[in-house]
C-alpha cells in the first residue's frame, strides 16, 4: 500500500515537470528578448492589457490569449528561430506585394507578419468572416479573439455536426472562398478544417491563418485555390456532400 503512494506521487511530480517544461518550452522558445519588448511597448500603449496562456501552439508560431483595452485579443506570435522560415519563402518571394525584401530570416518573418494583418483586413472587408486585425509589429500580429470567456471557438476539425449542419457550413465556405477571390482577389492557401473556426452560436465559419494567402496575381494562385478546393471536398465529403472539384472551382470563380 505504501509502495503504491509512492509511485502515485512520484508520477505526480514527474507530470507536473514534464508540464511545466512544455510550457516553459513554449515560453522561452517564442518569448526571446525582442519579442518581450514588442509586447512591453504594446502593453505601454494600453493594447495590451494582460497576457493569457496559449490558445495554440505550432512550429512556426504561437497564438495567446490576451485581454485588451476593450475586448479580448488573440496575439500570434511568430518564432524567430522558425524552422520554416523557407517554406514563406514560396509563398512571400513571388508576391507581387512583396518582391523587395531581402531573402533573411527577420526580413521574410517580419513581411509575413504584416502580410497576414494585410490579407485580414482585405478578408474583413470583402465580407469574409475571420478576426478583426488590429496591428502588426515585426513578428507579433494582434487580432480580435473569437471565442468567449477566455476560451476560443473550436476548430471545424473538432464540431461534431449533423449532415444538414453540415451542409450550411459547407455553403457558408464556399461563400467565403467566392468573396476571397472576387472581392478580396485572394486565395486562403491553406485553407482546411485545421483553420477554420466555428462559432458555437450560429455554427458560421471563420477564417483564420491567412499568412500564406496569396493575390490572384502570384504565379501559383490557382494551383493553391485547387488545393484549398480539394482540403474542403475531402472533409465535407463524409457529410454527404458531393461537389466534384470542378464544381466547387466554378462556384467560387462566378461573377
Ligand atoms: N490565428 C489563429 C488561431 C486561433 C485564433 C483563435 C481565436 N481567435 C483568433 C485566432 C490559430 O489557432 N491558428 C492556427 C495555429 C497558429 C499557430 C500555431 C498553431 C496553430
Amino acid at each position: 500500500e505504501e509502495k503504491v503512494k509512492r509511485i502515485d506521487s512520484a508520477t505526480d511530480k514527474a507530470r507536473a515537470r514534464e508540464k511545466d517544461s512544455d510550457r516553459l518550452k513554449v515560453e522561452e522558445n517564442v518569448f526571446d528578448v525582442p519579442t518581450l519588448k514588442i509586447l512591453y511597448t504594446l502593453s505601454n500603449k494600453g493594447i495590451i492589457k494582460a497576457m493569457g496562456g496559449a490558445i495554440s501552439t505550432g512550429k512556426e508560431a504561437n497564438v495567446f490569449y490576451a485581454e485588451g483595452d476593450e475586448k479580448e485579443l488573440a496575439i500570434k506570435i511568430y518564432r524567430m528561430a522558425s524552422s520554416t522560415f523557407k517554406a514563406m519563402d514560396a509563398y512571400i518571394m513571388k508576391d507581387p506585394r512583396f518582391t523587395n525584401i531581402r531573402n533573411n530570416r527577420r526580413d521574410i518573418i517580419f513581411a509575413w507578419t504584416r502580410k497576414e494583418l494585410q490579407n485580414l483586413k482585405r478578408a474583413k472587408s470583402a465580407g469574409v468572416r475571420v478576426p478583426e486585425p488590429i496591428v502588426a509589429e515585426k513578428n507579433v500580429l494582434i487580432m480580435e479573439f473569437m471565442g468567449e470567456e477566455k476560451k476560443p471557438y473550436p476548430l471545424l476539425k473538432n464540431t461534431p455536426l449533423e449532415d444538414d449542419e453540415a451542409k450550411l457550413v459547407y455553403n457558408k465556405i464556399v461563400e467565403y472562398m467566392h468573396l476571397l477571390y472576387k472581392e478580396a482577389n485572394l486565395v486562403h492557401a491553406d485553407l482546411s478544417e485545421y483553420n477554420i473556426l466555428i462559432d458555437p452560436a450560429d455554427k458560421t465559419p471563420v477564417f483564420i491563418d491567412m499568412g500564406q494567402s496569396v493575390t490572384l496575381e502570384h504565379p501559383n494562385a490557382r494551383e493553391f485555390l485547387y488545393r484549398d478546393v480539394l482540403n474542403i471536398l475531402r472533409f465535407f465529403g463524409r457529410y454527404g456532400i458531393t461537389d466534384k472539384p470542378e464544381e466547387l472551382l466554378s462556384k467560387i470563380q462566378a461573377e
